[in-house]
């Protein structure tokens, strides 16, 4: 059997489609425009490339996009004055503090002073804590565009055997919270798990996100399982720069019922799952409802 291919690509141009469409009718009805603000602290050309592909969706989709690229050298006390103005700045929906920071400034206490209102990251400890106990909350945007794949390629979840490789803050425990709250019973594995191949073949639902290139082979997968890889791995094949994921996609893709390819998987479905944030933060700091569809 061969994998059917979930196209992050494509499901993610049609959620850009939707936050296009609620942003026009908040415009025409509430003379309201949500705004992004991305801070980019450093020069790292990959950060760069990828910083300026968030704002032309975003100002694609009629949102306002706000731009602050600051030095390397920038100090603690400059960058949280910035985001102190963001707090403040009623055009802005929607905070961004592209990671990782220069290691002379303590990401968390940064992340931290966001507003969690304009926290589209999911990253505050306040939303942490929301979604860990099933309130209203920002929802991280990689695991919230998993989830939303996973909903629509299965319908319920409920049940489900689902195994997060990965136990980071911003993929694979938020991951691990959303299935639960979607009802699949959860396993967080991770590089000291024993007999990890054992635990990954009892997965219907495999979310791989280690960050180490095709770690997971297929024989790891249990045949007609749906694998969503997460890894965006950058390497060098016959003398060629090439992105892989986290999972060895041809001999899995034998196995899997569906899985997601790298790239055109979950990288597309993270920056419209930050756009559907801003949107869904701009709703609720003007008491809209929300969109339908586009939150966990
Ligand atoms: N505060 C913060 N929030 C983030 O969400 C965040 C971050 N910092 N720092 C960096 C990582 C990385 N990340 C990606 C999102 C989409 C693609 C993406 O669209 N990838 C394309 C390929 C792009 C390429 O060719 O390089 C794909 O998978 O098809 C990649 C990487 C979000 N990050």
């Amino acid at each position: 059997m061969t994998a059917a291919v979930i196209d992050g690509k494509a499901f993610a141009a049609k959620v850009r489609a939707q936050v296009a469409a609620h942003v026009a009718k908040l415009k025409e009805e509430q003379g309201l425009t949500p705004g992004l603000a991305v801070v980019l602290v450093g020069e790292d050309p990959a950060s760069q490339v990828y910083v300026r592909n968030k704002g032309t969706q975003t100002v694609e989709c009629g949102m306002a996009s706000f731009e602050h690229k600051l030095p390397a050298e920038t100090s603690e006390a400059e960058l949280l004055a910035l985001i102190a103005r963001l707090n403040a700045d009623p055009a802005v929906h929607g905070i961004l503090v592209q990671l990782p920071l220069p290691k002379h400034l303590d990401s968390d206490l940064v992340i931290n002073s966001i507003d969690p209102a304009k926290d589209v990251d999911g990253f505050h400890i306040s939303n942490v804590g929301l979604l860990g106990t099933g309130q209203k909350s920002m929802v991280p945007c990689t695991p919230l565009g998993c989830l939303m794949m996973l909903r629509d390629h299965h319908g319920s979840l409920a049940g489900l055997n689902a195994v997060v490789v990965g136990r980071s803050n911003i993929v694979g425990k938020p991951m691990a919270q959303l299935l639960l709250g979607d009802s699949c019973t959860v396993t967080i594995a991770h590089s000291r798990t024993k007999d990890l191949a054992a635990v990954c073949r009892g997965a219907d639902i495999l979310v791989a996100a280690v960050g180490r290139p095709e770690m997971i082979p297929g024989d790891w997968v249990k045949p007609g399982a749906t694998v969503i890889d997460v890894g965006i791995n950058r390497i060098e094949r016959d003398g060629k720069q090439k992105l892989v994921g986290d999972v060895h996609y041809a001999s899995a893709a034998l196995v899997a019922g569906a899985i997601t390819p790298v790239p055109g998987g979950v990288g597309p479905m993270t920056i419209a799952c930050l756009l559907a944030n801003t949107l869904t933060a701009c709703c609720r700091a003007n008491g809209l409802a929300e969109p339908e569809g586009l939150t966990a």
